[in-house]
């Protein structure tokens, strides 16, 4: 695999002005996009969110998923720490692609949950890679994250690929009427640690999106 750096600038957000990279993979054309806060490569542990792409729900406030609150408040925390990365990674719909996650949206629109509407499309259920973010982290100076995350195969994966997680930090937030038994699947089938009364509501957060 060759992740190249392209090229930093500077954006500004609600939360804080980040510095923001950009790198391309080669092998697939995709390019990715880590945002940084602060002195991160000084060999302590920083708080890092390796997100993946969600269109619907980072930016078009979509209330399916959980993906755009969890986008926010994790910018929010690291700027409240002060330093801290959010890797961006171009792998829509858990490795599917956008058209193919609106077909299974479309399934689960018919009663099908998350994982059986990638299993109907024969597409296992998480397809998402995570080795690319080690050139990347590399490339910042980042050995090991407290990583904001429900996720633990994202953890084990992360760690297999060679990248430190020093801790865990829970990421709940969002919960809402169209997003709850997307939550709890993702809790029952997929192994998230979570339970739907740690999650702040989709009202607590700061764009609110209305049921
Ligand atoms: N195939 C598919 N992908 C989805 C669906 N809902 C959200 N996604 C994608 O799922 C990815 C986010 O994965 P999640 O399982 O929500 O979260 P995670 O990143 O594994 O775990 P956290 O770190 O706790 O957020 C994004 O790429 C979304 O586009 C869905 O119903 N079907
Ligand atoms: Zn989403």
């Amino acid at each position: 695999m060759t992740i190249r750096y392209i090229a930093a600038s500077r954006l500004p957000t609600p939360w804080a002005t980040f510095t923001m990279h950009g790198f391309e993979d080669e092998a697939t054309g995709k390019d990715h996009i880590a945002l940084t806060l602060g002195e991160v490569g000084d060999g302590e542990p920083v708080l890092g969110r390796v997100h993946s792409e969600c269109l619907t729900g980072d930016a078009l406030f979509s209330m399916r998923c959980d993906c755009g609150y969890q986008l926010q408040e994790a910018l929010k925390r690291i700027a409240e720490e002060g330093r801290g990365v959010l890797l961006y990674l171009r792998q829509e719909g858990r490795g599917i692609g956008l058209l193919n996650k609106i077909r299974a949206y479309h399934l689960q629109d018919q009663g099908a949950d998350t994982v059986e509407a990638n299993e109907q499309l024969g597409f296992a259920a998480d397809l998402r890679r995570y080795d690319l973010c080690v050139p990347m982290l590399e490339t910042l100076g980042i050995g090991s994250l407290k990583l904001m995350t429900n996720n633990p195969r994202k953890v084990a994966a992360l760690t297999r690929a060679g990248v430190g997680v020093s801790e865990r930090v829970a990421l709940t937030t969002g919960l809402n009427p169209h997003n709850e038994h997307y939550l709890s699947t993702k809790a029952g089938k997929l192994g998230h640690m979570m339970a739907l009364g740690d999650f702040t509501q989709a009202s607590d957060v700061d764009i609110e999106r209305k049921p």
